[in-house]
């Protein structure tokens, strides 16, 4: 069975719960293909140890490489955890991203719990559960 390919982003303000929830889920992520935008990705493999494959920082272009990624259907899930309170410069970026992810059908989770949800989803992690891929 191929890895999954997980993509892990976190507003400033939403870095700590990040890295909280990805030591939570070490055993899932570990058998996991993990990308990130940079800054996020730099942390998470400090504060973890996992191997992170890191794309530019958010605000300089990360989030559209995720989302090509995600046109390329080569994401099998988005863990964003995105900061309600404070505007980001970058945030036609965010919302495209956001955007990709209904447009394609892929899992993706703006919170903590949800993300729990979805890590621990015998469906998700199941070698027979792919997403119906929208036709157009
Ligand atoms: O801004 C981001 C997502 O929109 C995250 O970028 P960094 O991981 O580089 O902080």
């Amino acid at each position: 069975m191929s890895k999954l390919t997980l993509a892990l982003v976190a507003h400033d303000h939403k870095k700590p719960e990040l890295l909280i929830w990805a030591k939570q889920h070490l055993n899932v992520l570990e058998q996991c293909r993990l990308v990130a935008t940079g800054t996020t990705g730099g942390l998470v493999a400090d504060e973890t140890g996992l191997e992170v494959q890191r794309f530019k920082s958010g605000p300089l272009g990360g989030d559209q490489q995720i989302g090509a990624l995600i046109a390329d259907n080569k994401l099998d899930a988005l863990f964003f955890f995105w900061d309600p309170l404070n505007a980001a410069p970058h945030d036609p970026d965010v919302k495209a991203l956001l955007r990709l992810c209904s447009v394609w059908n892929v899992p993706v989770a703006c919170t903590p719990a949800t993300a729990d949800l979805i890590i621990t989803s015998p469906l998700f992690l199941s070698p027979d559960y792919k997403p119906v891929k929208p036709s157009f």
